[in-house]
């Protein structure tokens, strides 16, 4: 006889997609977003015994979710995932916790238009809220913002083997596709202003120093965050280095000095990093299902 017991387990509605006009004046506001929510705690007689009588079905969470989004509109994608935390842990006392996602498509408005908008597909906005019992974690990000510099990178003194042909430069094109997300210490936090301002530190900082290394870069990044932010404990990167060569038009005798490019699609560098608060408290569990990074 084969003992067999059940491990850890979480079930929701992935991908809620719902788009929230707040039109208390003429001036409408927009929020887009695609929220999961997955909720933890005791399902057991659920997986083993057949026993729905804990199953709050997905098809009520997806209803939540529609029926918060209206009734408390979007203050920001966390607000919103804090609440619907606080509803199914205490609405449901086998339910301890959970894991509520959302992420946000931004519209700006068309020539400062009250209503018509226009999608901004800039970045995607991430945010995860993680409830384990009393305790909830909010994690902050975006993905797909996509930067380039056209000079200031260089790439020099790597060590060399047989199998290096990589030349040196001091002048390359460096550009990659912006992943981060960013854990906050507290839930005490006006995410949308933070949000605003953590981009445009990393967009800043992006500009502003000769790069010897991607993960120079992405360092730097990390470290204006965390320097500005006394509210996040740690920041992650994952960044494709999208190559651009320099193509060699010697066989049409053109010259190129650092002109036109290839730019290679794959294989990519790909450069991931996390900057902490020295001595903040480690929370390793609210990372836990957040793909593709280190
Ligand atoms: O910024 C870079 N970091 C690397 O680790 C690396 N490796 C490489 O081949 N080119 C680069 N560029």
């Amino acid at each position: 006889m084969t003992d067999v017991v059940l491990g850890k387990n979480q079930y929701g509605k992935a991908e809620n997609h719902v788009v929230r006009i707040h039109r208390d004046t003429d001036r409408h506001v927009i929020r887009d977003l695609v929220v999961t929510s997955q909720l933890r705690g005791d399902f057991e007689a659920v997986h083993t015994q057949g026993d729905n009588a804990h199953c709050v079905p997905t098809d009520t969470q997806k209803n939540t979710v529609f029926a918060f989004v209206q009734k408390y509109g979007v203050d920001s994608p966390e607000a919103l995932l804090l609440k619907l935390s606080e509803h199914f842990t205490s609405e449901f006392e086998w339910v301890s916790g959970g894991r509520w996602a959302a992420d946000e498509h931004a519209w700006d408005r068309i020539n400062d238009n009250d209503h018509c908008f226009v999608q901004n597909k800039q970045e995607v906005r991430t945010a995860v809220v993680v409830t384990d019992g009393p305790r909830s974690t909010v994690i902050s990000g975006f993905k797909d913002l996509t930067v380039l510099k056209s000079t200031e990178s260089g790439f020099q003194g790597y060590p060399k083997d047989q199998y290096t042909t990589l030349p040196e430069t001091t002048d390359r094109i460096m550009s990659t596709d912006v992943a981060t997300r960013w854990r906050y210490s507290t839930t005490d936090v006006d995410f949308d202003a933070v949000y605003e301002d953590v981009k445009k530190i990393i967009l800043d900082k992006f500009t502003d120093h000769y790069s010897r290394a991607l993960q120079e870069t992405l360092y730097l990044m990390g470290k204006a965050v965390i320097e500005a932010h006394p509210e996040i404990d740690e920041i992650k990167f994952s960044c494709p280095n999208k190559h651009h060569f320099v193509y060699d038009l010697g066989f049409c005798d053109l010259p190129n000095d650092n002109e036109t490019h290839y730019a290679a699609d794959r294989p990519f560098g790909l450069i991931e990093a996390t900057v902490q608060r020295k001595d903040a408290q480690p929370d390793e569990n609210a990372w836990v299902g957040i793909a593709g990074f280190c």
